[in-house]
């Protein structure tokens, strides 16, 4: 790929560091290889210059936690809680679902998801040979998993040979844009000796998991009924964290689950708009981060959100929990953006290489209008990424050093399209 010098009006390389000034960035197809202030005097020696002085570059964001075709579900189901909304609603729209609305909703997420400046997310979802296609012909990155449920025999043989032809096709394709995990819905959804047998397939494979885990009080209640022990001490004993495991919600938790993830370097995603809106609760972020546990931020699907923007769970993250401890200082801003950054590509197990703009890592940068309202004015750049800025200010998005979004469209597909399909789609689904 050709060379790009991209000159900006402003960059943040982290949480911590930026330049407030103008500011260029030289990339190639994949990495970062040089970050400097002010404008670039160097000969172009046939390199593409991109100049964008009313421009902030930030690192794309990374979006930790989705189920990314349930853009079609968006709205399908409100106003639940967790179990009744997957039973009564969502489970029944899902067994309708086909290949191609798979291919599509995923497309859709795409779409949401770089209008928004996310640039990596993580999939847990069906037929994920599709979603994969998806996400390869969008330009992003992406962490997928099959999510595999086991109630019957046949469920679980299909749930392993999904995922070994899933990382057969998929693990590291596209030039490592898409990466695969091992997918176990639950333990409330997967038994014991089921997800024993997953933590195998993760260990021979050499994949990491993702699993939903002790995201409302009714599962925790069942699983101290049922196994006489909480959720994280259950997968605990099945051998899970033999291998790296992102552990989506985690919102009801014990001191002692605590220390488990810990001990166990489980990465969490943190998602606090569709743990409000289920009525999940409130997890117990500022005690996680104290205990040294990676937390990264996430949507969670669209059907319980009910949008895929990382701006508002940045926000969300860094207000919800001054709220419940009374402390302006619990997650300050740097916090909130580091989780949708940094310790975002921890957890996703590609901490040398995303979530910061440096030099040698990926080329993977949002820029946002700096003439817009909510970038003025600058006291400090991450107080307003986090506390003013939302999606409508982002203008274009790199992955790779490609120009995926510019101006606000995508350039890989063609949008009117995927709309107009998502929408037939959606009007074809019975709900009863
Ligand atoms: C088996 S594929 C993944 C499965 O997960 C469902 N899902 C979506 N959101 C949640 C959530 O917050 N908790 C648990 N399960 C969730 C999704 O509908 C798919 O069926
Ligand atoms: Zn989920």
């Amino acid at each position: 790929m050709t060379k790009t010098i991209l000159e900006v009006g402003a960059l943040v390389k982290n949480a911590q560091e930026w330049i407030s000034g103008p500011a260029y960035l030289v990339f190639d197809g994949q990495q970062i290889e040089e970050i400097g202030e002010g404008t670039y005097k160097k000969p172009l020696l046939g390199a593409r210059k991109i100049v964008r002085p009313h421009s902030l570059a930030i690192p794309g964001l990374i979006n930790t936690h989705g189920h990314a075709a349930m853009t079609l579900l968006r709205g399908a189901g409100d106003d639940m809680p967790l179990m009744d909304w997957l039973n009564q609603r969502i489970f029944p729209l899902e067994e309708q679902l086909t290949e191609r609305a798979i291919y599509i909703g995923t497309l859709l997420a795409c779409y949401e998801m770089l209008k928004s400046g996310t640039t990596t997310f993580t999939d847990m979802y069906m037929m994920m040979h599709h979603a994969a296609e998806a996400v390869a012909n969008s330009g992003m990155r992406a962490m997928l998993s099959w999510g595999t449920v086991g109630f019957t025999d046949e469920n679980r043989k299909r749930g392993i040979e999904n995922t070994r032809s899933l990382a057969k096709a998929w693990h590291n394709a596209e030039n490592g844009r898409l990466q695969i995990s091992v997918g176990p819905h639950a333990p409330y959804t997967c038994p014991a000796d089921y997800l024993r047998e997953l933590a195998k397939l993760a260990e021979e494979l050499q994949l990491p998991m993702q699993i939903h885990l002790s995201e409302s009080q009714t599962e925790v209640e069942q699983a101290l009924q049922t196994w006489g022990k909480t959720p994280i001490a259950q997968v605990r004993d099945c051998g899970l964290f033999s291998v790296p495991v992102l552990a989506a919600h985690c919102v009801h938790l014990t001191d002692e689950d605590i220390s488990i993830l810990a001990e166990n370097s489980v990465c969490v995603a943190h998602n606090p708009q569709s743990n409000l809106k289920l009525a999940s609760g409130i997890a117990p972020l500022p005690k996680m981060l104290d205990a040294g546990i990676t937390v990264g931020l996430g949507t969670d699907g669209a059907a319980s959100n009910n949008n895929l923007d990382m701006f508002e769970e940045m926000r969300l993250a860094a207000t919800l929990h001054k709220g419940i401890s009374y402390e302006a200082t619990t997650i300050p801003a740097a916090t909130a953006f580091a989780m949708a950054t940094e310790y975002g590509a921890r957890c996703l197990f590609q901490e040398n290489k995303l979530g910061i703009l440096e030099v040698g890592r990926a080329a993977d940068i949002t820029l946002l209008n700096l003439d817009s309202p909510h970038l003025t004015p600058i006291y400090d750049l991450i107080s307003n990424l986090v506390y003013a800025c939302g999606a409508d200010d982002v203008t274009d998005v790199f992955v790779a050093g490609e120009h995926v979004l510019a101006d606000g469209k995508p350039t890989r597909f063609d949008i009117e399209s995927v709309l107009h399909e998502a929408r037939q789609i959606a009007s074809n689904l019975s709900r009863k």
